[in-house]
């Protein structure tokens, strides 16, 4: 966060401290100064006097420089061409914004104020900027004037919209908003003062999902008058204005939700403001906090940023308690739409299977190429890939047959029926059922015995285990029962080392007695803890948020950041809640910024195969990170650390969550040399789908899975600091991944669908969302699919998924959610 220059503070603000005069004094105040004429036509001077007088006169409610600037980067990132402003007062945030809109190429800027002479004193002060032909300042209340906009034809959309007015018409504005589609997906907010005690309402609307915003809906509860949780004083200011004004009632959009995100600024006034991640759905966007609200001092106030996005597009999930009848229909409808597209697939097929024999494609004359020469230089191992069901399966399946390997697979399935795409793939020799593990101790032995079996059987030299959480410790067994009774090699950890990285607890005390840096964390169970730990973090100056262990409806979304300035607040506020032995919380330090996944292979505790990625929305998009970009270096090196800290234990794949501080990886991107903070999550022991990224890098195999087989070299460095390490194999053509049937559904059949809704997608969403579908087919690779293996991409849709389907349809399984990668069905 930037330095608050104090120089710059604005004065003291005082008991009344707007509509006494003082607009119209600063108005005197600018156009008396001596230097008035280099002034007009230059928005920043314009704003500078604004300031001056705010510092050496007299109090400004005004966004101020630093809270400005996060809107005005902002501004200069989205490039609306339509920009609105609810409460412009005496113009700042106007100016200031307008300047930014007409800077990124934008055309219009609506300033809506509800005072007609504060609405006087920006048209004065825009014109003074010399921005009266982009900004529009509108005087009446703000719902009446956004209706009127609307009717008139004159504001039909707006790309970004800046709440600053009336606390409890944030909501109800806003819904008003939606029903007239002037916000949409895409629409990017900014609301100041929204965290509790702030705006509950506002703040609870924009975080709610589509299923409770549907249900409110449906109640239509009467939203004329302000919500009782005002606070005090707000509320008494509020009481006065409502005999002038009714607070407007709309049914809004439910089906758009928002995503959001906090960043630290400060005050005019150059109090520090601190900020917290809300929580980020689909794309990232700024929650920015201030310490004082607008109806003032004694609350927080914050500025959220919010980014509406399509969720007309996601279906209404289902849940245990939607009934049988919805669940049935929705099994239907999938096995329709594999039904549907099943002539098209079979033609594209066909046609692959044509184009194999005219073409020789690189993946299979790689593995002719290197068979042919076996004799000499390649001895061809017969490896065994567990979880071949699964993209990461299939794709390491592949890619050992491409070296030159004998693959033979493995993977769940009922007895007889091949439903498994992997079992069909032509990269596999043979392919064996594996026993589930059930959780008793016989399952885990059945499920040993049966990979041992196979290893026995099939003389496997090598044992990729691909397998999913489920199985993760049973893998563990099964690696030691191994490499116990026979020579096979298994890239799999033991049982201690997986339990230890797969359990959070232990993965964070483990991080930190490597040295590395993790997420603070601290377990509380009562008040008096949870204010010593928050006194004893102040000097830090870092943020933690009070999560409760558990489900509790009432304090979920509470993300005020603590602890406050005074001690006092910081009381007030932990006595508020509910906190015992029975009740437990965390106080976690609040990170501010993106989330990043790898995977990497480890082999005697060396990285020898890494990908760094963004975190995509349901991990079912992947695109790399470049290597020798600062994100992915310092992902490496953490890994590597890791990795070489125990290298008898590490060996397997290994995988990790990172969050890094936003304004931290804006700079890393800028700067490849960067040291970066990572905040490790997660530690998955086991193959990420990211592993997809290496379909066209068989190297991988030779470097680093065959190296498991020779034998091991002098240890390597210990990890330390300034260890240096050889560096890894990484993907060298990475492609952008997605699966068509997941992209399918999301980009073109529910947005298609949905424009037959009430509340549906405007038609040009529904393009949008089909250019991007576009995009994925033409420049992106499909997960599955591949012109030379073409049956697991049809099997997988047209076997698997339906077999599922018809399962569950006739068992009555209700499940809300699917991954076509990992082929999971989500319970509910
Ligand atoms: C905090 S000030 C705005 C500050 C301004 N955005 C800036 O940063 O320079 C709030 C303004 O909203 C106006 N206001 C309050 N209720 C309103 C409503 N319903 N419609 C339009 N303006 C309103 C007030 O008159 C006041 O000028």
């Amino acid at each position: 966060m930037a330095q608050f220059d104090q120089s710059k503070a604005y004065a003291e603000q005082e008991e009344v401290f707007f509509d006494d005069g003082r607009e119209l004094e600063l108005l005197h105040y600018v156009y008396g100064k001596p230097e008035i004429e280099e002034i007009r036509g230059n928005p920043q001077k314009v704003l500078a006097a604004i300031d001056e007088f705010a510092r050496t006169k007299k109090y400004l409610m005004n966004v101020g420089e630093l809270k400005g600037k996060i809107v005005t980067d902002l501004i200069s990132e989205v490039k609306p061409e339509t920009m609105v402003e609810l409460g412009g007062y005496i113009g700042y945030s106007c100016i200031l914004y307008a300047d930014a809109v007409r800077k990124a190429g934008g055309k219009r800027y609506f300033s809506l104020e509800r005072d007609p002479v504060f609405g006087a004193v920006i048209a004065s002060l825009v014109d003074l900027a010399g921005l009266s032909d982009l900004v529009k300042v509108i005087i009446g209340s703000s719902a009446v004037s956004i209706q009127r906009l609307h009717s008139e034809g004159i504001l039909k959309h707006v790309d970004m919209m800046f709440l600053d007015h009336y606390k409890p018409a944030y909501k109800t504005d806003l819904k008003l908003c939606e029903e007239l589609k002037i916000v949409t997906p895409g629409t990017v907010l900014a609301a100041d003062n929204v965290i509790k005690p702030g705006n509950p309402p506002y703040l609870e609307y924009v975080r709610s999902s589509v299923a409770e915003k549907r249900k409110a809906a449906e109640a239509s509860s009467d939203e004329s008058n302000p919500d009782t949780r005002f606070a005090d004083r707000t509320s008494k200011q509020y009481a006065n204005r409502q005999a002038e004004e009714k607070l407007q009632q709309s049914k809004g959009n439910p089906n758009l939700v928002y995503e959001s995100k906090l960043i630290n600024s400060y005050e005019p006034s150059g109090v520090p403001v601190t900020c917290e991640n809300g929580t980020a759905i689909h794309r990232a966007i700024v929650e920015l906090s201030t310490e004082l609200s607008w109806s003032y001092r004694d609350q927080q106030t914050w500025l959220l940023l919010c980014h509406a996005s399509v969720v007309t597009v996601t279906p209404v999930m289902l849940t245990a308690e939607s009934s049988r009848l919805a669940h049935a229909l929705q099994n239907i409808k999938l096995l329709a739409l594999s039904f549907f597209f099943l002539p098209l697939d079979t033609f594209i097929l066909f046609f692959s299977y044509a184009v194999r024999i005219l073409v020789a494609f690189p993946a299979t004359s790689h593995r002719a190429r290197v068979r042919s020469t076996y004799t000499r230089y390649f001895e061809p191992r017969t490896v065994l890939v567990t979880g071949v069901g699964m993209t990461k399966g299939l794709v390491l399946a592949r890619l050992f047959f491409i070296a030159g390997h004998n693959v033979i697979g493995a993977d769940f399935e009922p007895p007889f029926l091949p439903i498994t795409c992997g079992h069909v793939s032509r990269s596999i020799k043979a392919f064996h059922r594996l026993a589930k593990p059930d959780g008793t101790r016989e399952g885990s032995a059945r499920y040993c015995q049966s990979i041992l079996d196979i290893v026995r059987k099939e003389k496997v030299d090598l044992w990729v285990s691909c397998s999913g959480v489920a199985s993760a410790v049973e893998d563990g067994q099964a690696k030691e029962m191994i490499e116990l009774l026979t020579k096979c090699k298994a890239v799999q950890y033991n049982v201690a080392t997986t339990q230890k990285l797969h359990e959070k607890h232990s993965f964070t005390e483990y991080t930190k007695s490597l040295g590395l840096t993790v997420p603070e964390t601290h377990t509380i169970t009562s008040k008096t803890a949870a204010l010593r730990v928050l006194e004893d973090v102040r000097p830090s100056g870092k943020k933690f948020i009070m999560k409760f262990i558990g489900t509790d409806d009432s304090v979920r979304g509470d993300m005020t950041l603590l602890p406050f300035d005074s001690v006092p607040a910081t009381k007030a506020h932990i006595s508020r809640l509910q906190i015992s032995e029975s009740r437990p919380w965390i106080l976690q330090q609040f990170i501010d910024g993106p989330e990043y996944c790898t995977h990497a292979l480890v082999v005697r505790g060396e990285v020898k195969a890494f990908t760094a990625c963004p975190s995509a929305e349901l991990l079912m998009h992947y695109e790399a990170l470049p290597q020798d970009s600062a994100l992915s270096r310092n992902m490496l090196r953490f890994t590597q650390e890791y990795a070489a800290s125990d290298p008898e234990n590490f060996t397997g794949h290994l995988s990790f969550d990172f969050l890094v501080d936003h304004e931290e990886a804006e700079r890393a991107k800028r700067d490849p040399n960067m040291v970066v903070t990572l905040y490790p999550i997660e530690c998955n022991p086991r193959a990420h789908t990211a592993v997809a990224l290496f379909n066209s890098t068989p190297e991988m195999i030779e470097k680093g899975y065959m190296s498991l087989l020779e034998e091991p070299t002098t240890p390597k460095a210990e990890g330390s600091n300034g260890a240096s390490y050889t560096p890894p194999v990484y993907p060298h053509q990475p492609g952008k991944y997605y699966w068509i049937g997941h992209d399918l559904t999301t980009c073109i059949i529910l947005p298609a669908l949905s424009l037959f809704k009430i509340h549906g997608n405007s038609f040009g969403e529904a393009l949008d969302h089909f250019g991007t579908f576009l995009e994925h087919l033409f420049f992106w690779r499909d997960g599955t699919y591949e012109i030379w293996d073409p049956l697991p991409a049809w099997w997988l849709y047209h076997v698997y998924w339906p077999f599922q389907f018809a399962k569950s349809l006739v068992s009555g399984f209700k499940w809300s959610r699917i991954n076509v990668s990992t082929t999971k069905m989500f319970g509910c």
